[in-house]
């Protein structure tokens, strides 16, 4: 029987022993210039960066912008299909951070699910369960719910008080308390928690028990690794898909570009497991 999302990234967790989320963000003007020329080059360099970093991924985590301005969904698609078949142990999150009325939000579990073939899929809670409800329902497949962004701006919305045991607390706390207690029924749901805000991930983490947290905010965004781990584990030491994009696709931009990002993968991998 084919692994839920959730068994597959804890079976990922335990076999490759990595917490390394390998975010692909294309954007062709970095790439390397043997590309200029190659119509299919958002595809091929994908394909050649998540090739040589996957022994040290958990989850693989396209984010859908970077392909749709380009109109290179179909790339993405096939960029699934690649992962899957290359690499079938390592999970495929598709950031999109989707959130609508019930009916469109059916659309767009089957543009993650059906179309893209993706195995979880980012959702904003700011339109309520029922907007949700419809992703949650894919036992099957990964729900990961933005709670506190890894953006300067993050606090603007998402720290606002609100009433809590005859006082009050940031909203992101209790989105993340109303999700783990009420959202969570087929176990299926993580939450994004930015690596630039590590008293925040404590308090989350505090809030929600072991439930997995997608981390981006490493690399390019200057979150701290040791500040990350000590903050957000579970008990057992892993619970985090620590994600980094721009850091790891743009190691270099010469003909080493693959060895050059496995090698930046490595090294985050390394720094997280000395500090679990
Ligand atoms: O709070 C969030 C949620 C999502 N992201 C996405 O993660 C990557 C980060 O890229 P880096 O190059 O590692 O900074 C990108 O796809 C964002 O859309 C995030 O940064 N923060």
């Amino acid at each position: 029987m084919t692994p839920t999302f959730m068994q597959a990234l804890r079976a990922r967790w335990q076999s490759a022993d990595t917490l390394v989320c390998v975010g692909l963000d294309p954007e062709p003007a970095k790439f390397p210039a043997r590309f200029a020329n190659d119509p299919d080059a958002v595809f091929a360099f994908c394909r050649d960066i998540a090739d040589a970093t996957a022994e040290y991924a958990c989850a693989f985590k396209p984010q859908i912008a970077h392909f749709a301005a380009l109109g290179a969904e179909d790339a993405l698609s096939r960029l699934i299909v690649h992962l899957h078949a290359a690499h079938p142990g390592v999970p495929v999150i598709l950031d999109a951070k989707r959130g609508d009325i019930g009916s469109t939000a059916q659309r767009y579990v089957a543009e993650a699910f059906e179309r893209h073939g993706a195995d979880a899929v980012t959702v904003n809670p700011y339109l309520g369960r029922d907007s949700v409800q419809p992703f949650l329902d894919r036992a099957d497949k990964g729900v990961v719910i933005l709670c506190r962004t890894s953006n300067p701006g993050a606090a603007d919305l998402q720290d606002l008080p609100v009433a809590h045991a005859g006082g009050t607390r940031p909203l992101y706390q209790h989105v993340a308390e109303t999700i783990a207690r009420d959202w969570n029924g087929h176990g299926n749901v993580s939450l994004v928690v930015g690596a630039t805000w590590p008293e925040q991930l404590r308090e989350v983490r505090a809030i929600v028990g072991d439930m997995p947290f997608l981390v981006p905010g490493i690399g390019a965004q200057g979150g701290d690794v040791e500040a990350v781990v000590a903050n957000a584990k579970t008990a057992d030491g892993a619970g985090l898909m620590v994600s980094s994009s721009r850091a790891i696709l743009y190691a270099s931009s010469d003909d080493d570009y693959a060895d050059a990002a496995a090698r930046e993968a490595r090294v985050l991998r390394d720094a997280i497991n000395r500090c679990r």
